[in-house]
């Protein structure tokens, strides 16, 4: 467990609050597995007693126990502000299994909650859920989730919902927040902790280094940078990189108003509530950034003992000025990847951004375009790829496919494993937001089929479905714009 109760008051025994009449919404079986849950032939939990326990109304299975759940506090940068100590008001711990550590968000207050009631609403819960599953089939970092539970019990937000709790899973919950908030108290005990705890369950490869914390604060950045150019190359957008939403594992974590791209718009907000697009996703790589100098204050009373102060800075300093150099790095090698590359030419980076602005100015659907692209072949006459039509300025384009032609012949490899190797970097389905509204509204007729659907298909999401062409699709123009905001 990264946390334990260290008589601080920033972590605390705390017990879920019960909900009536608990019912499965999710489950996902994927996920058991890394837990060991044996399964029936619903693909849920042989021992029914899971209900209850992932409802946050037991502690116990036959064969499982939770008796010290906790929450922790942690604080975090808001929209760039310092907010001070605000999580974590709706999450607890229950407890680990397997290497993972298992965590009901949505189950009740806890002694964070400040104003919060300590919910989560079915809708925000079913968007995480697929989420978190649909990430990880991509081959991206992530938590996962295990199941959602729903209840009658009522919830208001801007109308009265209803509650649901999900259970999600990680090696670790820890976050920048967590550092952030025992730096602003100057605990540097707790720091240390924190730090030695990171390094010893998810980190060992620190542990020979002569400089341990440092070494430690610079994977933790190169983990996110490279999070963060996976996120660009399958255009996902978060929606809310505050300090506290950042896994000091490198993992994709709190999934609120995030969306995929479905038109490219380079400087897209996909979060309704944020008005000035800071978290826009042409910034993402330079707000997780950020994020990392704010990891950075609470590093640097761990290097103090050895460094004097403007040097542990310095020493920092050096580290975070690698971020976007390995993210450049890593955004590269995927975009070449994506394009069909396997080597490094001159001129390769300009073609892709020429690409880009391209598919920008004409709002090509992001997935659907580089998907498509593996099925164009290196002889072919430019006018008669039919992805063209797509784009409005035409010669701009076409002048783009001859270049994009020449390049490929640069290639030893031919179009045939060409298009497999580009098919398994470009996936066919995302979670678009329009297929996740779908099996929300579904759900809350208490239909969860769509739901089941969505996971089955999100969990291949590089494989041809032939039955399911459809959810591949961009999204029909009444439904481009499903509003997603904080609200959650
Ligand atoms: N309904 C609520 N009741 C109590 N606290 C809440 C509630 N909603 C949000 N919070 C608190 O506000 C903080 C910031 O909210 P944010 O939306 O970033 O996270 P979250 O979605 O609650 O959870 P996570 O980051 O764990 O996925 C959370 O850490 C949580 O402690
Ligand atoms: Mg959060």
């Amino acid at each position: 467990m990264a946390f334990t109760l260290s008589g601080d008051d920033a972590c605390q025994i705390t017990h879920p609050s019960p909900i009536p009449n608990p019912y499965w919404v999710a489950f996902s079986p994927a996920a058991a597995k890394l837990i060991g849950l044996e399964l029936n032939n619903a693909g849920l939990p042989s021992d029914s007693s899971w209900l209850e326990v992932l409802a946050g109304n037991s502690l116990a299975t036959t064969y499982q126990q939770f008796p010290r759940p906790i929450s922790t506090a942690y604080s975090g940068h808001q929209f760039g502000v310092w907010a001070g100590q605000l999580g974590d008001g709706r999450a607890i711990l229950l407890g680990e299994m397997n290497g993972q550590e298992l965590q009901l968000k949505g189950a009740g207050k806890t002694m964070y909650s400040r104003m919060g009631d300590g919910r989560a609403v079915l809708r925000s819960s079913i968007r995480e859920f697929l989420c978190s599953e649909a990430m990880h089939a991509l081959g991206i970092p992530t938590t996962r989730a295990l199941a959602i539970v729903g209840s009658e019990l009522p919830v208001r937000r801007e109308t009265m919902e209803t509650a649901a709790v999900c259970t999600r899973l990680a090696p670790s919950f820890l976050r920048i927040g967590h550092f952030e908030h025992y730096a602003s108290l100057q605990n540097v005990v707790r720091l240390k902790e924190l730090a030695d705890l990171l390094i010893k369950d998810h980190y060992p490869e620190c542990q020979t280094n002569t400089e341990p914390y440092l070494e430690l604060f610079k994977r933790i950045c190169e983990r996110n940078a490279m999070l963060v150019a996976q996120w660009q190359a399958v255009g996902f957008c978060h929606g809310v990189l505050n300090s506290d939403n950042i896994s000091a594992l490198g993992l994709t974590m709190d999934y609120g108003p995030f969306g995929f791209l479905d038109q490219f718009e380079i400087d897209h907000i996909c979060n309704h509530s944020d008005q000035g697009g800071r978290y826009a996703y042409h910034r993402q790589p330079q707000i997780m950034h950020w994020n990392m100098a704010c990891l950075a204050s609470g590093f640097l009373p761990l290097l103090e003992p050895t460094h004097d102060e403007q040097k542990a800075q310095s020493l920092l300093r050096e580290v975070l000025e690698t971020f976007p150099v390995t993210y450049a790095q890593a955004w590269q090698s995927l975009f070449r990847q994506k394009l069909g590359f396997t080597t490094e030419q001159e001129g390769d980076i300009r073609l892709i951004e020429r690409l880009l602005q391209a598919m920008h100015d004409s709002k090509v659907d992001f997935t659907y375009f580089f998907r498509q692209l593996s099925g164009v072949r290196q002889d072919q006459v430019v006018q008669q790829i039919s992805l063209r039509d797509h784009f409005v300025d035409r010669n701009g384009i076409d002048q783009w496919f001859t270049d994009y032609l020449t390049r490929l012949k640069a290639e030893s490899s031919q179009d045939h494993p060409r298009k497999i190797a580009m098919d398994l970097i470009n996936p066919k389905y995302i979670l678009r937001n329009h297929l996740a509204q779908v099996a929300i509204d579904k759900a809350k007729h208490h239909d969860f089929s769509e739901i089941t659907t969505l996971l089955e298909i999100l969990s291949k999401p590089y494989d041809e479905q032939s039955a399911h062409e459809r959810y591949a699709m961009p999204p029909p123009p009444d439904l481009e714009k499903v509003e997603v905001s904080c609200s959650s």
